[in-house]
């Protein structure tokens, strides 16, 4: 059965009211040139300020992040762990949303696929790539634990959250007004959703791991946002309270977890033997490593 809330003399009114509502919905958007973009927010209150998509690279399972101040008369906006195949498609959408792409970032040296920093530093010179300085990697921007990157008004905290590889970090959205809530955690490969990554190469360990993700990630606010490198059941994104209940791995005592860890019994991630040196220069480009992203 169907219930109509409306008075009586409303109901009549019926047909009309669109008509009545149609130009409060209007005089919201009014002179916005992109309205109806403004895409999924965690904004508290009315207006909201980040733009953030979730995209996906199907052959390595990748989650690529754009986040974007809008409020920000340039639009400035950042990437997180572009993947070469997907670049075409990651800087149209930049371009369809309005934004100025000015880093292109990654949580750590990827052994399963090329980053897409290179090409895009190669499409948009202006770009700037981050890694993180542990990562003994070769990129503009080299980041250290505690550092902030700033886009417009907002900025991502960097944690160190080494165990998967030895320069592995985690990007957080920052905290006040202008900032999302919950806070946001890219985890890159550290904390999987249900799961984490391995830590048989690339310096990996699973006593530092867990020790990463139980004293940086786990000791976020349960309700931050779990968006992570990789996802290869399905799952978008979790939370830190989420994980801390229900990851298969990180839930159990460091001795449990260490013999899981060495049991996996994966195969080498195919691309490798590629991934490995490309990344080591963020995708094949010629820069010139230097640090500047020192607790801006
Ligand atoms: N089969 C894939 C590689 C899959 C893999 O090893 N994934 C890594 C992250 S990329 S290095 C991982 O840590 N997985 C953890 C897990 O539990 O699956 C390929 O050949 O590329």
């Amino acid at each position: 059965m169907c219930f109509s809330l409306l008075s009586p003399a409303l109901s009549s009114a019926k047909p009309f009211l669109p008509l009545l509502l149609k130009p409060k919905l209007f005089n919201r958007f009014e002179n916005k040139a992109y309205s109806g973009m403004e895409g999924y927010s965690t904004f508290r209150g009315e207006s909201s300020k980040l733009l953030f998509r979730q995209l996906f690279e199907k052959e390595s399972s990748t989650y690529t992040y754009l986040l974007a101040d809008i409020s920000h008369p340039q639009r400035p906006a950042l990437l997180i762990d572009p993947v070469d195949k997907t670049v075409d498609r990651d800087l149209a959408l930049t371009k369809d949303l309005g934004l100025k792409l000015i880093y292109a970032m990654n949580t750590h040296v990827h052994a399963d696929h090329v980053t897409g920093t290179g090409l895009i530093k190669g499409k948009l010179p202006g770009v700037q790539s981050v890694i993180s300085e542990a990562s003994n990697a070769k990129a503009d921007v080299l980041v250290n634990a505690g550092d902030k990157i700033q886009f417009g008004n907002m900025f991502l905290e960097v944690r160190a959250t080494p165990g998967h590889t030895l320069g592995c970090v985690t990007y957080i959205t920052g905290e006040g007004p202008d900032h999302p809530y919950p806070r946001m955690a890219f985890t890159g490969d550290a904390l999987l959703i249900r799961g984490c990554g391995r830590t048989d190469f690339q310096g990996g360990n699973s006593h530092q791991l867990y020790k990463s993700v139980h004293s940086q990630i786990f000791a976020l606010p349960k309700d931050t946002l779990v968006y992570p490198a990789h996802d290869y059941k399905g799952f978008t994104v979790s939370t830190v309270g989420e994980e801390m209940l229900y990851n298969t791995r990180l839930t159990k005592d460091e001795e449990t977890f260490t013999s899981i860890m060495e049991n996996l019994g994966l195969s080498y991630p195919k691309m490798m033997d590629v991934a490995v040196p490309a990344n080591m220069v963020c995708g094949f480009q010629d820069t010139t490593a230097k640090v500047v992203a020192s607790n801006i």
